[in-house]
């Protein structure tokens, strides 16, 4: 048997839809794998009980497939699902990574980051690498067609969760389909400042960074509050504000010694439009890790 961990991860973060993603240091899922004859799948923890354990409609299902790998693979739930935060993703890395190892497979880090998308296509219909690829390979992560680049990051980081349900399939029906020139500029800038923080360690930087006048502000209606959610992390402190991935997570970049203050404003804005909600005081975190 065969354990590893992968962590939540917040894609996008605002100018990097589909192409930018993190690693949180916490929470994370927990996946075990044993040689079978044939795939199957047991699943516990956070919100198993909405999670499918048909192999052709959980994301390690398609991961075992694409890897020709058949295994009795147990999931234990640390990552929410429909929560932003790549919980399908979590566990078709931990799988991907897993079976390459279970069954001396050789790919290298990177070759799983295109066959743990896989496992995405089966929830989203779009094997979007932006969530799998820091599950993996940990830090800051740039996918594109030609493959992916990871930057170590160091940046203090909340993410919280409401209690609310988004399906990433879903928002991904409210993205527009084009954008103006204007936008397209603004996006360019804003994501090579991104870029620019990151490598630099500068959350100020990243902050600014974070700014999309295209996908955001069409999925923020998806998230009740998000306007006054945004409002009062800025207001306590934090640097840059974004929905973490499709939401309804909410991504904030803190300045050091700054969680603990963004965390409670963010909570308490949600609990004042009647929203329960738990915040994740995270770092850049570590991708993937084998325990034998
Ligand atoms: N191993 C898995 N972990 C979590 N969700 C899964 C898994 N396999 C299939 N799903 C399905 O994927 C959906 C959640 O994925 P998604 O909407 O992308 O949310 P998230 O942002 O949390 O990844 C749910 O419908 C869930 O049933
Ligand atoms: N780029 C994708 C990322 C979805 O992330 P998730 O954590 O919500 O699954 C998108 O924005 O659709």
């Amino acid at each position: 048997m065969l354990t590893v961990r992968a962590p939540a991860t917040s894609a996008n973060l605002g100018s990097g839809f589909d192409v930018f993603g993190v690693a949180l240091d916490r929470p994370a899922d927990i996946v075990r794998v044993e040689k079978a004859e044939r795939t199957t799948i047991e699943v516990t923890g956070v919100g198993a009980r909405y999670i499918p354990e048909d192999p052709e409609r959980n994301t390690v299902g398609a991961v075992a497939e694409a890897l020709d790998a058949p295994a009795h693979i147990r999931i234990d739930k640390g990552v929410r699902p429909a929560s932003g935060l790549g919980s399908s993703a979590a566990s078709a890395a931990a799988a991907a990574v897993a079976l390459n190892e279970l069954y001396d497979r050789g790919h290298t880090r990177e070759e799983l980051v295109p066959v743990a998308a896989e496992g995405e296509a089966v929830v989203s219909g779009d094997a979007h690498a932006d969530n799998v690829a820091p599950a993996i390979l940990g830090g800051f992560t740039v996918v594109t067609d030609d493959g992916v680049t990871s930057v170590d990051a160091d940046l203090p980081l909340v993410a919280c969760l409401p209690d609310i349900v988004v399906s990433t399939r879903d928002a991904r029906g409210v993205v527009p389909e084009r954008v103006s020139m204007t936008d397209l500029v603004a996006t360019v800038g804003n994501a090579a400042t991104l870029v620019a923080g990151m490598a630099r360690n500068d959350a100020r930087l990243v902050g600014r960074g974070m700014d999309d006048p295209v996908v955001t502000p069409a999925r923020a209606a998806l998230i009740d509050g998000y306007d006054a959610v945004c409002e009062a992390a800025r207001e306590a402190g934090a640097h840059g504000v974004t929905i973490s991935g499709a939401g309804p997570a909410v991504l904030a970049v803190c300045r050091p010694g700054g969680r603990r203050d963004v965390a409670t404003a963010m909570v308490d804005a949600f609990e004042a439009t009647g929203t329960e909600a738990v915040a994740y005081l995270s770092r850049v975190g570590e991708g993937s890790t084998v325990y034998r």
